[in-house]
């Protein structure tokens, strides 16, 4: 530390000015004379200047004076109490004395023995020469009531002028030399305790760390722990005296050959940071996955004397991780890998594939009316279903396989090492058997039946995308093949699949430009020749193709949802169009109009509302609306249909079962629901004469109608002979090709004003023929 700047303040307590005097010309020699002067004194000119001729001063001259190198600053006071003052106004200005010169005796003030005690009251560090000729008291007393002579010095009078210099060089030094010696001492005492702040803040954070934290020796010495923080008690069960002494491995139990192991093991041979994750073990034996961090603590030479382990038990973190991961692969309602590990897994089998030479397949399962159970028993029944589903499909295939479900109804298997196209086509029927009985859903029994595409590699794609585009167009190809059956794919499907989503688009298109029309099929009583009504039947006058059959994009339509506008649009013109006859037909115009309602109009719409809007527009008269349902709807939740039914036939409208015979339904919906009309499916009247059983049909229907008070319509009739048949067999009305075929609105009217057909005038029903 360098010294402080030289402090050559000095004080000087005496009664006698003329001592005064005699010091400044001493120890100040040059304050308030000329520099000129000055720079040209000589000893002896000092020694004159200095001491003259004084009594005293002839004393001092027998030793004469030694030239400064610089003066002392010399202050004065005559008595005791005086040099205190100057002594606190120096302390309180920063610029304290360095030393005094304290005459002995200065009545009728303090004693120079009083006065010094006071001075080194006021300031311990002035140095002090007392200055006397004689005492009153003897210089051990003196020495005795000061007790500090280390900072005290004597001068005897007549004063020896090198004597005063010398003691004043040398106290002025000393002072300097012990103000640096306490400055260094301070800052030492300061820098240590600031250093062992830092210890204990340091210390209070390894104390109070959340994280496990071990101290152990060097590598020479065992790696042995030799300190625990109060975490590693916390976490893993071991007290510090449990673990002490001990090399930290005994926490991974039997598995030493953790790779994360090895790599500590290097970290440290290299004096290095190291961090590894370990499978570790608390007291009671349970497992926690270890995130350790080491840093080893180099001496000064960069040896390791200490090495610090930080622990983490990440086990939550790494479950929640792995939750997360799962979550993200998996489907949460099933817990099948989701469409992610799908493809992760189809690209590895892929590859797989490839290596070894052989082929995969990729099966694309879609549920066959999956949507109507779910909007009819609810979701939670569907949620159900599904989950039964999952079971089956996964209990059906082998567990080197993958079931996955993609979302909604939306199943794919992939299969491995399929070697022949007829392997996928053998665990296709597989996958249709097992679906094939029942899955309870929240109690209730339902069969699943579902449509499969099925995609093959090589030949079929190259990559997950390709092979699960094909293997859902193939799908779509087992839907139009009747369901409950599963397809190969082949090219010819990816141009049908492209022409669909073709007409999807233009059938969107066709709705905002208004392409769709109306014909009319007109219905005629088989007992009166007269027209009674006519089926509203939809096509789509294409801007390019001309006019396309209901047939071609009713399916797409029911497919994607577009029925529900374009269902929407049919009800409001066919009843506008009844509405229209009325006004121009009068009363005797009472022709109903017959109106297609498909499912999923019932499922996504509320039904209801639309028909009332559209009768409220139209103003015709609701028992002059026929809707058409099929059996498939009432396989709906009973309650729903039957809720809409109800409304809707308390409003008026007039309910009628179409293609009756065709579906699955129980009869018990003619129980159920409030019907008023069968229409025996045109499949039944077709073969009328060469099948018996559909003679029986025909027969037996009527017979149920009847007794029910439910009128029956026979359609799809093309020749006389069926006409004749019908009306034996007591059919109320009739309606196909032979007697009209569905026409354009103003061609209906005209047929209505010819009256009777002309192949039902003058003929009566006849009753039905006997059994055959
Ligand atoms: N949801 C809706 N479906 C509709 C609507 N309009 C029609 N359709 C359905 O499209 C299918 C095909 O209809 P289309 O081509 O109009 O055929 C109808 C008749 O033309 C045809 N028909 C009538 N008589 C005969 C016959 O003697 N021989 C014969 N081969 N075909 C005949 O039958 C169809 C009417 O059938 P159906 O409805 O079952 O009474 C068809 O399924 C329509 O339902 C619509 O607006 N919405």
């Amino acid at each position: 530390m360098p010294l402080p700047t030289a402090n050559r303040r000095i004080l000087l307590i005496d009664d006698m000015p003329s001592i005064h005097e005699d010091f400044r010309k001493l120890l100040a020699p040059h304050a308030g004379r000329p520099a000129a002067t000055a720079a040209a004194s000589t000893l002896d000119d000092d020694e004159a200047w200095l001491f003259g001729d004084a009594p005293t001063r002839a004393a001092a001259s027998t030793a004469p004076a030694v030239p400064l190198d610089a003066d002392f600053e010399l202050h004065s006071a005559h008595q005791g109490q005086e040099g205190l003052r100057c002594v606190h106004d120096a302390l309180a200005a920063d610029q304290p004395f360095a030393m005094a010169f304290v005459d002995m005796r200065m009545p009728p003030g303090w004693d120079g023995v009083q006065t010094i005690q006071a001075l080194w009251q006021a300031d311990p560090q002035l140095q002090v020469v007392i200055c006397t000729a004689y005492t009153d008291h003897s210089w051990a007393q003196v020495m005795q009531q000061l007790q500090a002579n280390d900072r005290l010095l004597v001068v005897k009078k007549p004063f020896d002028a090198i004597e005063v210099q010398q003691a004043a060089r040398a106290l002025v030094h000393k002072w300097s030399l012990a103000r640096a010696a306490n400055a260094t001492r301070e800052g030492l005492e300061q820098a240590v305790a600031e250093r062992t702040q830092a210890l204990r803040v340091h210390e209070r954070a390894v104390e109070a760390a959340l994280d496990p934290i071990l101290i152990t020796g060097p590598v020479e010495e065992g790696l042995t722990i030799r300190y625990a923080n109060p975490a590693f008690h916390k976490v893993t069960g071991y007290t510090p005296d449990e673990v002490l002494g001990r090399h930290p491995r005994f926490l991974v139990g039997q598995e030493t050959g953790q790779a994360g192991l090895h790599g500590l093991g290097r970290a440290i041979a290299r004096g290095r940071e190291g961090e590894a994750l370990l499978r570790s073990y608390r007291r009671d034996g349970s497992l926690f996955w270890n995130q350790v961090r080491l840093a080893p603590v180099p001496d000064e030479h960069g040896q390791a004397t200490h090495f610090v382990g930080i622990l983490h038990d990440v086990t939550e973190a790494r479950a929640q991780a792995q939750a997360l991961a799962h979550q993200a692969q998996h489907d949460a309602l099933t817990g099948l890998p989701n469409r992610v590990l799908l493809q992760d897994r189809l690209r590895h089998a892929i590859a797989q594939a490839r290596r070894e030479q052989t082929g995969l397949a990729v099966l694309w399962l879609d549920l066959d009316h999956f949507k109507d159970i779910n909007d009819s028993l609810g979701h939670a029944v569907g949620d159900a279903l599904l989950q039964g589903l999952a079971q089956r499909l996964q209990s059906a295939v082998r567990a080197s396989d993958t079931v996955a479900r993609l979302g909604g109804d939306e199943f794919v298997l992939l299969l491995p090492g399929i070697h022949r196209q007829g392997d996928a086509g053998t665990v296709a029927r597989k996958v249709l058997a097992a679906l094939s009985t029942p899955i309870l859903a929240q109690g209730h029994a339902l069969r699943a039946s579902t449509s499969v595409g099925v995609a093959l590699f090589p030949q079929d794609g190259h990559d997950p995308e390709q092979l699960l585009m094909h293997a859902d167009i193939a799908m779509y190809r087992a839907k139009a093949e009747g369901r409950n059956t599963f397809q190969y794919f082949c090219g010819e499907m990816s141009q049908e699949a492209r022409e669909r989503e073709a007409l999807t688009q233009e059938l969107h298109q066709a709705l905002e430009r208004q392409e769709f029309e109306l014909h009319y099929q007109p219905r005629w009583c088989l007992a009166s020749g007269r027209m009674t009504g006519a089926e509203a039947l939809l096509r789509w006058r294409h801007p390019h193709k001309g006019l396309i059959s209901p047939a071609v994009f009713i399916p797409v339509a029911e497919e994607t949802g577009l029925i529900v506008p374009i269902g929407q649009w049919v009800l409001q013109a066919a009843c506008r169009q009844a509405s229209l006859w009325r006004t121009q037909g009068g009363p005797d115009l009472p022709l109903s109009v017959a109106v297609n309602v498909s499912a999923r109009q019932f499922r996504q719409h509320d039904l209801r509302r639309t028909v009332e809007q559209a009768l409220a527009e139209t103003g015709l008269p609701a028992h002059q609306l026929e809707l058409e349902i099929t059996e498939s709807l009432m396989m709906q939740r009973h309650e729903v249909v039957a809720d809409t039914l109800q409304a809707l036939r308390a409003r008026g409208v007039r309910l009628a079962i179409d293609d009756f015979g065709t579906g699955y339904a129980s009869l018990s919906y003619l129980r159920d629901f409030p019907l008023d009309l069968l229409k025996i499916d045109r499949s039944f009247v077709q073969q009328l004469h060469e099948r018996a059983t559909d003679r029986a049909i025909v027969q037996a229907v009527q017979s149920l109608a009847r007794a029910m008070a439910l009128t029956v319509v026979a359609e799809g009739i093309e020749t006389q002979a069926q006409l004749d048949m019908l009306r034996h067999l007591g059919c109320d009305q009739a309606q196909g090709f032979l007697l009209a075929r569905p026409l354009p609105a103003p061609a209906l009217a005209d047929c209505w004003a010819q009256g009777p057909h002309p192949l039902l005038r003058g003929v009566t029903a006849a009753p039905p023929p006997g059994p055959t």
